[in-house]
């Protein structure tokens, strides 16, 4: 879609279109459908970003909380989304071996019973090595700094959705 179709959208097609640019999550889209029409895709992009920033406390941890785990129950039962499906893959998390699933799915278990949300990262941009890493590393913050480390994940997996879906104009 080239930005100028995007503005044309109505809201029922903008949100059918961009409803999971936050996982499980079409309010973004729905809220954000109101900022048209859009510059380029940066000015789309900054407009659910600023959405997230703007929502409370409790509004974070629910975005947090509509993410499917990584390599968890979901993923092996094959019932994520298909941009989970396939951010999840691009990590090598469809190759763990059993100590490095059972490593992660205790991590993540540990994550969730302190903070009451689940970890997040942008899985595009960060291979297993990363996300052990990240995981093991973010569980010594606070929930306030989880919170926002949660949310800057979910704009850079948001972002790359989003340029999976709106063409620069150069590249038509
Ligand atoms: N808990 C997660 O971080 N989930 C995910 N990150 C991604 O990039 N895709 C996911 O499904």
């Amino acid at each position: 879609l080239t930005i100028a179709e995007v503005n044309k959208l109505d809201s029922e097609e903008f949100i059918e279109i961009f409803g999971n640019v936050v996982e499980n999550c079409k309010l973004a889209a729905a809220a954000v459908w109101s900022h048209k029409p859009f510059q380029d895709v940066d000015h789309l992009n900054q407009t659910i970003a600023d959405f997230l920033d703007a929502l409370p406390q409790k509004g974070k941890e629910g975005v947090l909380r509509c993410h499917p785990d990584l390599a968890g129950r979901l993923a092996q039962a094959g019932q994520l989304t298909a941009e989970s499906t396939q951010e999840q893959r691009s990590a090598g998390l469809d190759q763990l071996t059993q100590d490095e699933l059972s490593t992660l799915t205790d991590l993540n278990q540990q994550y969730k019973v302190k903070f009451g949300f689940p970890f997040v990262i942008c899985a595009r941009l960060n291979k297993k090595a990363a996300i052990l890493n990240g995981l093991t590393e973010r569980l010594k913050h606070s929930a306030e700094e989880e919170t926002l480390a949660g949310v800057e994940e979910v704009k850079k997996i948001c972002q790359l959705r989003i340029v999976d879906i709106v063409t620069s104009e150069a590249k038509l």
